[in-house]
């Protein structure tokens, strides 16, 4: 606006200023550079405002956790159980599924078309790790997975809501062979746990104070979710199932997401096993 108007009043005052002379002159280059001034100003103004935003939210202080509105965080807790429930229900559906891969480790995945046209996999193995140290390694420590997955670049938590909800901020990595490429996601996750087993649901989230990032392709990861349960009572291996349900966005032949989504599932269980293993 400021530029334009400015831009405006030099249109009209050119042929005047033309005939000006001495002081003059010097009066209205001053209010020239006055101008400049108050249009950065402006900018810096705007940019710090932003900064501030995004600051405040990726890293609440306790200033800032008493001021979110209660009803906010209900929300989240919210979307973050209607996720885990519209999983789960993908999962208990048991008509449908084409086995996708199967490794001689035993490790399957199988895939669904769900009304809509878009595929789900369905990945299942065993870990040799507990049902609570995979909880550890994927829930409360989910900011240092770029440590051990190469597939990540970085996940944030933007958000702590409760013991059991958290909004993350998710980049992939630019990974060789991935004809998918780089993706971001701003999600929901959230956690619960039920006689032997954890659940993990997720689904993508829209944040006024979170567009998508210049540079990356929002994608949306859910409604998603991870069952952990103890094989049996006395050993500590995991039956481990992940429904992956991902919308990659942009312009990309189905065939392509299809074999490239569940290859990322083996490699991400590749990553975690060997984490697992040593820790
Ligand atoms: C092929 C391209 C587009 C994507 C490849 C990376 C995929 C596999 C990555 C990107 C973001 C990742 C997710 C980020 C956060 C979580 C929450 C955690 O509690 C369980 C794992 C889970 C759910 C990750 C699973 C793997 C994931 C979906």
């Amino acid at each position: 606006m400021l530029p334009a108007v400015v831009k405006l009043c030099c249109g009209i005052s050119y042929p005047h200023l033309r005939s000006m002379a001495g002081l003059q002159r010097t009066a209205v280059a001053v209010i020239g550079q006055e101008i400049t001034r108050l249009q950065r100003w402006a900018q810096v103004q705007q940019l710090t405002r932003q900064q501030a935003d995004l600051k405040s939210f990726a890293e609440p202080k306790p200033k800032n956790i008493k001021s979110v509105p209660v009803k906010e965080n209900h929300l989240y807790v919210q979307q973050g159980q209607e996720a885990m429930r519209s999983a789960l229900s993908i999962l208990e559906d048991k008509e449908g599924w084409k086995v996708e891969i199967t490794q001689s480790n035993g490790d399957v995945v199988c895939s669904k078309v769900m009304p809509g046209g878009r595929k789900v996999f369905r990945l299942e193995v065993v870990l040799e790790a507990s049902v609570e140290e995979l909880y550890d390694v994927l829930f409360v420590r989910v900011e240092e997975m770029h440590q051990w997955n190469p597939s990540i670049q970085q996940i944030k938590v933007l958000k702590h809501v409760g013991p059991e909800t958290i909004v993350t901020h998710e980049i992939s990595a630019e990974t060789a062979g991935n004809l998918i490429g780089q993706r971001d996601f701003l999600s929901v996750r959230h956690s619960c746990k039920h006689k032997a087993g954890i659940y993990l649901g997720g689904a993508a989230i829209e944040l006024e104070s979170f567009p998508p990032q210049t540079g990356f392709v929002r994608a949306k990861d859910g409604p998603t979710c991870i069952v952990m349960q103890a094989l049996d009572e006395n050993t500590t291996k995991t039956h481990f199932t992940w429904l992956l349900n991902m919308d990659v966005k942009g312009w990309l032949p189905k065939s392509i997401v299809n074999q490239t989504l569940p290859r990322a599932q083996l490699d991400f269980t590749r990553h975690l096993r060997r984490h697992v293993s040593l820790r």
